[in-house]
């Protein structure tokens, strides 16, 4: 089978995000220490940690916010798309306009039918006329997720994107993101193991002193 286009060693072909012995310095102080690892195309790998040990770090390193003082990242050609627990939506554009705001001129009918059919599938159909302020937090993280799939990302970076969202919505959510990535590969941090394992197989579980180990998401309810 030939290489894939774009990608550099065939061996390597399923792979789209590698890390290899990324670390960070945050303040002068070690945060993230020779981080390890790869993420296939279709692939979630979910990032799971105590507060404060890097998650977020780890995202902005892999956008190119961040610099990392060791080691390397590369990421696949294409779109990335973000989600955070944040939702920064437009307050005076509507919901349906907010998660048309990435196609900008490619917006059309076939996209408005996408972006509705994901708004019902994530549990916010309905929303698509009103404006963020009149939708609860939960709501409104949802629709930034649907934001950051419409445009098929060839990455996503979701960070703690449904910590507002009740536990049951969570888990279809997680599940039903799984299911629109496609092609693309995903880090979705979070903090509930539930969510971890509905949108994941594997995670990045990372440690004191900034050490990182993969894990099966099954296992993150123990870790
Ligand atoms: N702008 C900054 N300048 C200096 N230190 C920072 C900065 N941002 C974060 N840090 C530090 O880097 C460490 C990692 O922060 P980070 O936000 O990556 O953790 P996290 O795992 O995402 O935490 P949480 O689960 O609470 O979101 C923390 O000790 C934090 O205090």
């Amino acid at each position: 089978m030939p290489a894939r286009e774009g990608s550099p060693k065939q061996q390597d072909a399923e792979t789209v995000l590698s890390l290899e012995r990324v670390s960070v310095e945050r303040g002068g102080r070690a945060v993230l220490s020779e981080v390890t690892a790869e993420v296939r195309g279709g692939e979630v790998l979910a990032v799971f940690g105590p507060s404060g040990a890097g998650k977020t770090s780890l995202l902005r390193v892999v956008a190119g916010l961040l610099a990392p003082s060791g080691g390397s990242v590369r990421t696949p050609p294409g779109r990335l798309g973000y989600a955070f627990a944040e939702h920064r939506l437009l307050p005076w554009r509507t919901v349906l306009q907010n998660v048309l705001i990435p196609l900008g001129r490619r917006e059309g009918r076939t996209a408005r039918e996408r972006a509705l059919s994901l708004l019902d599938e994530f549990g916010v159909g309905g929303t698509a006329d009103r404006r963020p302020a009149e939708l609860s937090g939960g709501m409104r993280q949802r629709v930034a997720l649907v934001r950051a799939l419409v445009v098929r990302p060839a990455l996503l970076l979701a960070d703690e994107p449904l910590s507002a969202v009740d536990r049951q919505a969570r888990r279809s959510a997680a599940a039903a993101a799984r299911r629109h990535l496609g092609g693309a590969a995903a880090l979705w941090v979070t903090h509930d193991p539930e969510e971890a394992a509905a949108v994941a197989e594997r995670a990045l579980l990372i440690g004191t002193g900034g050490r990182a180990r993969l894990v099966p998401t099954s296992r993150l309810g123990s870790a």
